[in-house]
C-alpha cells in the first residue's frame, strides 16, 4: 500500500529511493537512452551523478520528478523506503532557471508558497522573512526587488537555488545548479546548499568531478550507450570534503571513465 509521505511526522520524512532495471527510450529515437539502470538514492544523503553530455542524466531526474513527457517510454522498478508516493515530495531545480520574468527576485523565491491558498497572513510574513534570509545567504539581498532580466546568468542561478531551498520537500533534485557560477561563488554555494539541505534526500547532477567528490555520499557515473550507472567508492571523510590525495585519485578515476565513454 502506498502512503503519502506528507502525512508522516516530519522526523519520518527521510525517503530513500531504489531504481532497478531502469530503461528509457524517446519514441522518436530508435535506440534506448538508458538501459539496465540500477540506482540507490539513500535517505538524507547526497547522491551525485556524473556522465557525458546526452547520456540521460536530466531525463532520469525528470523521471523522478514526474516530468517526463509522453514522448518518452520508461520501464523499470521504483521503490521507496518508507513506501510512499513521490508526487508532492520533490523540489526540482532544472538546468534552465525557469524564473518568472514578470516577478521580482523575492517573488520568484516565494513562488511555491504563493500557490498555497490557505496560508495565514502571519505565515506569509514569516515566509517572506525566510525568503529574504535565503537571498541574503546566496548574496542577493540587494537584488530582491530586481526583475530576473536585470541579473547575470550566475545571479539567476542563485535565485533559482534560493527558490529550491525555500520549498520544504523531503527530496531535492538539482540539475547542474552551480554550473554558471565563478569558482569561489560555486564553492560557497555548495557549502550553503549542503548546510541547508542536510536533512534532505538530495540528487545532484553535475559535470564537475570536483563538485561531485566534495559533496557525494554516493557517487554514480552514467556511461555507455544506452547508459547504465556505475557506483564509485567515495572517501570516508566528511562532506563537504576538502580535496585531499584520496580525492585526487578518485578524480583521476572519474576522468578515465568519462574519457573512455567518449571513445
Ligand atoms: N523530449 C525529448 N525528445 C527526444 N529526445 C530527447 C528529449 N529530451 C532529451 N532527449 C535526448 O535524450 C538524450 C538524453 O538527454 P538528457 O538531457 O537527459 O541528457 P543529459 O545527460 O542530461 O545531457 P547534458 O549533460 O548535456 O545536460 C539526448 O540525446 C537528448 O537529445
Amino acid at each position: 500500500m502506498s502512503v503519502d509521505c506528507r502525512s508522516l511526522p516530519v522526523d519520518n520524512r527521510a525517503v530513500s529511493i531504489d531504481i532497478s532495471g531502469g530503461y528509457l527510450r524517446y519514441l522518436d529515437v530508435a535506440e534506448a537512452t538508458i538501459s539496465d539502470l540500477h540506482l540507490t538514492i539513500p535517505a538524507q544523503a547526497w547522491t551525485c551523478i556524473l556522465g557525458r553530455s546526452g547520456c540521460g542524466k536530466s531525463s532520469l531526474l525528470r523521471y523522478l520528478a514526474h516530468l517526463l513527457d509522453d514522448k518518452a517510454e520508461w520501464r523499470g522498478e521504483l521503490s521507496t523506503q518508507p513506501l510512499c508516493d513521490l508526487k508532492g515530495q520533490i523540489a526540482y531545480m532544472a538546468q534552465q532557471d525557469l524564473l518568472m520574468p514578470w516577478l521580482s527576485v523575492l517573488d520568484n523565491v516565494l513562488l511555491s508558497t504563493r500557490l498555497g491558498a490557505n496560508i495565514q497572513t502571519g505565515d506569509r510574513a514569516a515566509l517572506k522573512i525566510k525568503a529574504q534570509e535565503l537571498l541574503q545567504q546566496v548574496g542577493l539581498a540587494d537584488q530582491a526587488h530586481c526583475l530576473p532580466q536585470q541579473l547575470s546568468g550566475g545571479m539567476r542561478q542563485r535565485v533559482a537555488l534560493a527558490r529550491t531551498l525555500m520549498q520544504d520537500k523531503s527530496i531535492v533534485l538539482m540539475d547542474e545548479p552551480f554550473s554558471a557560477l565563478d569558482a569561489v561563488t560555486r564553492y560557497r554555494l555548495q557549502d550553503l546548499a549542503y548546510r541547508l539541505l542536510k536533512d534532505k534526500t538530495v540528487v545532484l547532477i553535475t559535470h564537475d568531478p570536483q563538485e561531485a567528490i566534495r559533496l557525494a555520499d554516493r557517487l554514480y557515473i552514467m556511461q555507455g550507450k544506452p547508459a547504465f550507472a556505475e557506483l564509485l567508492v567515495v572517501p570516508t571523510s566528511e562532506t563537504p570534503r576538502r580535496l585531499d590525495a584520496e580525492c585526487v585519485v578518485l578524480q583521476q578515476t572519474i576522468m578515465t571513465r568519462l574519457e573512455q565513454d567518449y571513445e
